[in-house]
């Protein structure tokens, strides 16, 4: 357990994640976990009521939240940061330790936008979260102390897997795990919708595709072998998988996966450069 005060700016999806992820695992007291967003008080409702963490709904009580929080998570989309972290600016004072998500914003952007130097944590981390499955990557800048390197990865190591990156890396994070779970719900509602076209009830077809990804990806874990050997395994030579995997192939499904990695990658690269643009 940490006995650390965490505010988290911004409640939507990810903030959730993040905080069901910590409180199931043991990690934080729904007690030192104070959530705000910028005008949605239904769901600022919902998330008291749902994990019982304290939520501050007015500009005075979110003020206090962010002079009394160790942690400050930032946790709104990109296009609401700039501002966002220009109204944290007064606030803050030494010793704050910040853990930004926000996909695209550098740390020397965050630097500038909060003027003054910091601890600050730039992470990827998924929705996958929520379960204690999550992936995450993450980079410190040179004011981050090692206890605050540990107590960051820590709190990721509590819900999932955390890596250590390289700043330039994490828009490479960003395409791989950041977006990722989309990738697969993508894949697994072409399966579902096809195996119902193939005649199997929805709820079967539903309950066979999870199944199968669930299983696929626990074998890759568990047997340690590589993703082409177990595919290999699965593969009867002129039987069924390979006349899919030809299929696959002719159409050039790597190239497109591919492609898509590469576009989230750049598209995090965008999104960081308008930031910049914007603030200067
Ligand atoms: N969703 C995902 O899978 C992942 C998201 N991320 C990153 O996480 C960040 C958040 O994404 P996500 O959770 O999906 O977004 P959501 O739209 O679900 O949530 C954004 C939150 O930010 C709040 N917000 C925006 N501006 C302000 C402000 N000025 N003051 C207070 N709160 C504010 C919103 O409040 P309100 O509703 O009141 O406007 C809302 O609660 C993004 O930067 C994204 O890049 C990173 C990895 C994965
Ligand atoms: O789609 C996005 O921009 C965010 C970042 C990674 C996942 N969701």
């Amino acid at each position: 357990m940490i006995r650390r005060k965490l505010c988290f700016y911004g409640a939507g999806s990810m903030a959730e994640a993040i905080v069901r992820g910590l409180i199931s695992a043991g990690l934080a007291e729904p007690a030192d976990i104070v959530m705000f967003n910028r005008a949605n008080a239904a769901r600022l409702n919902e998330l008291r009521d749902r994990y019982s963490v304290r939520i501050a709904a007015d500009d005075k009580a979110r003020e206090q939240a962010l002079r009394e929080a160790d942690v400050i998570f930032l946790c709104m989309k990109p296009k609401d940061a700039a501002d966002a972290l220009r109204r944290l600016s007064p606030v803050l004072r030494d010793g704050q330790l910040l853990i930004s998500v926000i996909a695209g914003l550098s740390i020397a952007a965050i630097e500038q936008l909060i003027g003054r130097r910091l601890p600050i944590a730039r992470t990827m981390p998924n929705t996958s979260s929520t379960i204690g499955l999550g992936a995450t990557g993450i980079s410190f800048n040179d004011a981050a102390s090692d206890a605050q390197r540990e107590l960051v990865l820590n709190m990721f190591r509590a819900i999932g897997i955390a890596r250590v990156v390289d700043e330039s890396l994490i828009n490479a994070v960003t395409a791989v795990s950041g977006s990722g779970p989309a990738y697969l719900y993508y894949m697994m509602e072409a399966m579902i919708d096809t195996a119902v076209s193939l005649g199997l009830a929805e709820d079967t077809a539903r309950a066979l595709t999870v199944q199968t990804v669930l299983g696929a990806a626990r074998m890759v874990l568990e047997t340690g072998e590589e993703p082409a050997e177990l595919r290999r395994k699965v593969t009867s030579p002129g039987g069924t998988t390979q006349a899919a995997i030809e299929t696959f192939e002719r159409l050039d499904f790597r190239g497109a996966v591919g492609q898509a990695m590469r576009r989230a990658a750049e598209r995090a690269g965008e999104m960081g450069a308008e930031l910049e643009r914007s603030i200067t």
